[in-house]
Formats: C-alpha cells, sequence, structure tokens
C-alpha cells in the first residue's frame, strides 16, 4: 500500500477545526490507532483516498450502500432532481410514494413518518410509544445502538463500545432510569424487569440482528419471546431496522424471522446514500403523531426530495427477483473462504454472518452477546485490520462493528478478500 501522506496532513487540519477531526466517532480510527483515511471518491465496491489508494471495501457508508458506491440509477435521479430543487418544505408525491413501497415489503406498517437520521428515527419511536401507552420506562439492551438520543444513549454499541464510553455526560439522571438495560440474547433478564417494572414499560426497542456489537444473530425463540412478552403486558415491541432493513432481506429481520413489531425505524439504505430515517407502524399507532395525534415531531428537512429520490431508486432497484439471493452466495462465499482460513490455520477467531452483513470475532468463543464482543482481544483485532489495510481491503475500524456486503462486490473481489484474510491471519498466528 502506498503511502498515506495527504491523509495524514488532511487530519491534522481537520482536528483544528472538528472535534477529533471526525463528523462522527466511529471514523476515527482510534481502536486501530491510525489516523484515519479521507475518502475522495467511492465507485462500485471500491473507495479511493485523496493520496490516490485504492481499497476494496466492507463499510458500505456503515450500511447504506448496497448497491455499490454511485450506482448510475440513483445518480441519474439525484441529478434530475437537482435540476427540479433540493428542499420545498412542502409535500412531493416522491414521499408517498417510498412510503407506499416500504408498507409493500413490511406487513407491520401501514403508515410511515420520514425524518433525517436514524437517531430522529428510533427518538421519535421511543417518544411516540410512551405517549401511546402513557408509560415513562423503555427497555434496550447491551450492545445494541440506536443513534445517540438520550433515553438510548445508555450501555450503547458501536462508536460507544469501541471507545469504552458506558453512558454520556449531559444525559441527565432522571433520563437514564427510565431506560432499563438487559443483555441481548437473555430471555430471563427481560422476564425479570417485566415482572417488576411490567405495567410502567412502554416498549423495548432492539436491533433484531445486531449489527453494532458486530454481528449476531437473536437465538431460537428469542424474538418470539420478546414479541409474547410485550403482548401480554401492553407494551410495545420496536425493531430497530435502521440497519437490517432492506439489507438482511427486503423486509428485514422482521421477514427473516416472521416477527411482526408494532414499531420499526429505518434509515440507511432506505435514503439510497442520503441522510434519512423514518419510522413506521400500524395505523392505530402512527396516527397519534400531529398532526393527527398529540405525540409532536417535526422537521424542516423531514422527506427531503434527493433523499426520497435516492432511497426510492435504490429500493426499487432491491425489487429485483434475485438480489437477495444474489447477496447471500456472495455472503456464503466468503463465510466459507474465511472460515476454511480459521480452520487451516488455527486461528482463534469466530464468524457470524447474517445475509450480506458479517463480523470476524477475534476469540475462539461462541458470540452471543455484548459480554462475549468484550471479551475479545482487541488488540489483535487492531493488527488484523491494519495487515488488511495495508492490503487494500478497509473493513470497519473497530470489533464492535458490522461488515457489509454490496451487490457490486465480484467473484474477483472476494476471492481477493480471502486470499487477503488468510495472510493477515497467517502473519498474526506466528506472533501469537
Ligand atoms: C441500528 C441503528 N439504529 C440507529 C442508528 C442511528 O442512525 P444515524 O447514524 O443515521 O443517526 C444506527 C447507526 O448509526 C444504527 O445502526
Ligand atoms: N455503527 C454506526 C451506525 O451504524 C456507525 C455510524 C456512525 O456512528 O458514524
Amino acid at each position: 500500500m502506498s503511502k498515506r501522506k495527504k491523509s495524514t496532513t488532511a487530519f491534522k487540519k481537520a482536528n483544528k477545526f472538528i472535534p477529533g477531526g471526525v463528523n462522527s466517532p466511529a471514523r476515527a480510527f482510534s481502536a486501530v490507532e491510525m489516523d484515519p483515511i479521507f475518502i475522495e471518491k467511492g465507485e462500485g465496491a471500491y473507495l479511493y483516498d485523496i493520496d490516490g489508494n485504492q481499497y476494496l471495501e466492507y463499510v458500505n457508508s456503515w450500511g447504506p450502500m448496497i448497491l455499490g458506491y454511485n450506482p448510475p440509477q440513483v445518480i441519474e435521479e439525484l441529478e434530475k432532481q437537482l435540476q427540479l430543487g433540493t428542499s420545498f418544505g412542502a409535500p412531493t408525491e416522491v414521499e408517498t410514494e417510498i412510503a407506499e413501497l416500504i408498507t409493500e415489503f413490511y406487513p407491520a406498517v401501514d403508515k410511515v413518518r420520514m425524518v433525517n437520521s436514524g437517531t430522529e428515527a428510533t427518538m421519535s419511536a421511543i417518544r411516540l410509544a410512551r405517549g401511546y401507552t402513557g408509560r415513562d420506562k423503555i427497555v434496550k439492551l447491551e450492545g445494541c445502538y440506536h443513534g445517540h438520543g438520550d433515553s438510548l444513549l445508555v450501555d450503547a454499541g458501536s462508536g460507544l463500545a469501541t471507545l469504552g464510553i458506558k453512558g454520556s455526560p449531559g444525559v441527565t439522571e432522571n433520563t437514564a432510569r427510565e431506560t432499563i438495560v438487559a443483555p441481548y440474547n437473555d430471555q430471563k433478564a427481560v422476564a425479570e424487569i417485566f415482572n417488576k417494572y411490567g405495567s410502567e414499560i412502554a416498549g423495548i426497542i432492539l436491533e433484531p440482528v445486531t449489527g453494532n456489537m458486530g454481528v449476531i444473530a437473536p437465538q431460537r425463540g428469542y424474538l418470539e419471546f420478546l414479541r409474547e412478552i410485550t403482548y401480554k403486558n401492553g407494551s410495545l415491541l420496536i425493531f430497530d431496522e435502521v440497519m437490517t432493513g432492506f439489507r438482511l432481506s427486503r423486509g428485514g429481520a422482521q421477514e427473516l424471522y416472521a416477527i411482526e413489531p408494532d414499531l420499526s425505524t429505518f434509515g440507511k439504505i432506505i435514503g439510497g446514500g442520503m441522510p434519512v430515517g423514518a419510522y413506521a407502524g400500524k395505523k392505530e399507532i402512527m396516527d397519534y403523531v400531529a398532526p393527527l395525534g398529540p405525540v409532536y415531531q417535526a422537521g424542516t428537512l423531514s422527506g427531503n426530495p434527493m433523499a426520497m429520490q435516492a432511497g426510492l431508486t435504490t429500493l426499487k432497484a432491491l425489487k429485483k427477483e434475485d438480489v437477495y439471493l444474489e447477496l447471500e452466495k456472495k455472503g456464503q462465499k466468503l463465510e466459507a473462504g474465511i472460515k476454511k482460513n480459521i480452520e487451516e490455520l488455527n486461528f482463534p477467531a469466530y464468524f457470524n454472518r447474517v445475509g450480506s452483513m458479517f463480523t470476524l470475532f477475534f476469540t475462539d468463543k461462541e458470540v452471543q452477546n455484548y459480554q462475549d464482543v468484550k471479551e475479545c482481544d482487541l488488540d489483535l483485532f487492531a493488527a488484523y485490520f491494519k495487515e488488511m489495510i495495508n492490503q487494500g481491503i478497509y473493513l470497519p475500524p473497530s470489533q464492535f462493528e458490522a461488515n457489509f456486503i454490496s451487490l457490486a462486490l465480484t467473484d474477483s473481489d472476494l476471492d481477493k478478500t480471502i486470499t487477503a484474510n488468510y495472510k493477515a491471519l497467517n502473519k498474526l498466528k506466528a506472533e501469537l
């Protein structure tokens, strides 16, 4: 890998004017003790930095770029919209079109409210759950990340897990007290919380398949259990599908596991690479939102036409018949290759994958919850990251994140990744 001198200079300058030099902590490369790489452009499965280096990449802008970078059909629609105007603060037909398309694939969804980020989506869903049930408490699961809304910044994954931040100053004790945390995949812990607080719980929010502590699938029966206990206690089940929506299947994790939540949140893919979020659910609950209902939520740029066009075009591309089969095939190939490497080298690593999301955990144990991820060898992860990036493979720079497979990846890209993975593990094995 050639030098990254320009990135280093750009990072130094950015640090003068931007806290930590980045506009989101997950980008800072803190856990891998490197300077972040400054990007010039993306094309298909590749990113190009300002020094002219090319990277085969698995971050997908943290999930949205399922079609790869710069998909021509999305660019074309964006260019058309650009000529018409970038924002009107008034309704456009494309907002209804995308909402209708979402309801087509999500039987649990009758109505959709668009916002500008996943954070806004989960924040608004929590407010709605509280307003609708007339209750204050929320249950969240350890290691799940739902953006940076106050109520959900407790034992969260992603950047907070990467930086070892348990909560955040600025979130009042009273707010944090209303959020009760349980370990992921632990039915007993949730049952105990409902035994104690059942009638006070507005809802439980979770990533149905986690990505923000790395990829972990729900154990058999776990989501069914959550559905039943919320139903019995009059609480809402909220699936945060910001990452998994239109990613694990067209109908997200709720289709994959055949569970209908009361509220769903979306983001990432539904904006096709433009800033977006959405919360959605059955008519009865969604009609509780203003202007029909008393729960207030608004946004100057909500339903922004550029974001809606990029999102709608992306979702239309994902309607094609074999798209998810193709993603699954790519996932299977990568999984088989990496697992073979681990086995051949007898390397202490554990591979989790659901559809086009995967994580290689640096532990010899099965990974089923946040505690298991925290016990991974994070130094070994950092060393692996460096070996991969030096071979031109750009992975998420934290053990507490998911890798994403895009449709732009070719067989030869996947072979290249498997070979790089072998070389990296082989080198690290010699140093263990
Ligand atoms: C599952 C999940 N929920 C919510 C969010 C917050 O989304 P955003 O970063 O767009 O605010 C993210 C990602 O950051 C996420 O992965
Ligand atoms: N894991 C986060 C979202 O999915 C990463 C994005 C961010 O916080 O910048």
